[in-house]
């Protein structure tokens, strides 16, 4: 996994790197690029040989997030979903599309397993190889190919979607805080050098991981999710019935001042020094990755692949605001900066 973090993230800072004046600065807007980053990261670590085909999916996910968002009305209509509107017939055109590239790309693969011809070191590879072992040739046992699509689907979506918005904010919040920026600097230098990160000295990293704590907390990436009652139940001296549909608003609770303390709107990452269950009066207060059984499985995938996309930025540039950046986080199913995230870079 680190080496094809380490080839995407290299890839994207060599063309900033080209993309300079010739006084070594440059405004860019790094939300599209890190959607590049990441989802050059999950198509890769999905599919493997396959990864350009699934680059694909993600432009077309994008758009069936922001067409998704778009056909909620302020008033629940019961069956608008199935009127053939422009928005609708377009959402059900994108999901065909997104279906049939996984369709072609699993095909490929299973036909290419049956013959010996592929290794199963990515997440397909892995799904398939773990479904042929347990169904043992009874197609009745085992995942489906629809099942195997919608992994591929959620694996994508999930992985993709969420660590780009990460590393946003983070650098606009870096930018905002120079004093943060240059201690997350200082810590990489002192670990790595100009050198690239290793996974033993990458968990190491303190500063850094405080800081992505803190933008986790300010700005989760995913803002609210669900829990629905299976039974009746109490919580919190309430009864519910069964199937009861309960909203965590998790960016609320993560700027609750009754929870982090009066500074609780503030960006300091000094709050997380003593770890997690330190830093707020509820351990469980802290929940950008939900929790339970069904919490993210994807954590420290997102974690590591953040920390070494954000040390040879470090390692190569000092960055801030641009003029032209205005500061509007808003949610399109996750929390994106709703004009872009300008920035201005300058080499090191
Ligand atoms: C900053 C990055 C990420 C954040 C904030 C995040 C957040 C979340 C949250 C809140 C959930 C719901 C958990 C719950 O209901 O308790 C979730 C589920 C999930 N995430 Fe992540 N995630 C991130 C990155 C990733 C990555 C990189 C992957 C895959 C490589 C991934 C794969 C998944 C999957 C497959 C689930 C569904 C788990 C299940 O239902 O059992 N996530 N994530």
């Amino acid at each position: 996994m680190l080496p094809v973090f380490a080839t995407c993230c290299i890839n994207v800072i060599n063309r900033w790197e080209k993309i300079m004046s010739s006084e070594g600065s440059s405004e860019i807007d790094i939300w599209p690029e890190f959607q590049n980053l990441t989802g050059d990261v999950i198509s890769r670590t999905a599919f493997g040989s396959s990864y350009q085909e699934g680059m694909k999916i993600f432009e077309l996910q994008g758009e069936l997030a922001e067409r998704l968002v778009q056909s909620f009305q302020p008033v629940f209509i019961p069956g608008y979903w199935f009127l053939p509107t422009r928005n609708n017939r377009r959402m059900r055109e994108i999901s065909r599309e997104i279906h049939k590239i996984l369709c072609d790309i699993i095909g490929k693969r299973e036909k290419a397993m049956k013959n010996g011809e592929t290794n199963s070191n990515d997440l397909l590879g892995l799904l398939l190889e773990s479904n042929m072992r347990q169904s043992n040739g009874n197609a009745k046992l085992g995942l489906t190919t629809e099942d195997v699509i919608e992994e591929c689907k959620l694996f994508y979506f999930a992985g993709m979607e969420t660590t780009s918005v990460l590393l946003t904010w983070t650098l606009i919040v870096l930018s905002m805080h120079p004093e943060w920026q240059e201690k997350a600097r200082e810590e990489v230098l002192n670990h790595f050098g100009r050198d690239r990160p290793d996974f033993e000295n990458l968990n190491r990293l303190k500063t850094v991981t405080m800081i992505l704590y803190e933008v986790l907390r300010l700005y989760p990436p995913i803002v609210l999710f669900s829990r629905s009652t299976y039974k009746e139940m109490e919580l919190g001296g309430i009864k519910y019935p069964a199937g009861v549909n309960l909203i965590l608003p998790v960016i609320f609770i993560h700027r609750d001042p009754s929870i982090w303390g009066e500074d609780a709107g503030k960006f300091n990452p000094e709050r997380f020094a003593d770890g997690i269950s330190n830093a707020s009066k509820h351990q469980a207060a802290f929940f950008p990755f939900g929790g339970g059984p069904r919490i993210c499985i994807g954590q420290n995938f997102a974690l590591l692949e953040a920390k070494m996309a954000l040390c040879p930025i470090l390692q190569r540039f000092s960055f801030d605001l641009s003029p032209s950046y205005i500061h509007a986080p808003y949610t399109v199913i996750t929390l994106h900066p709703q004009h872009g995230a300008q920035i201005r870079l300058k080499k090191l």
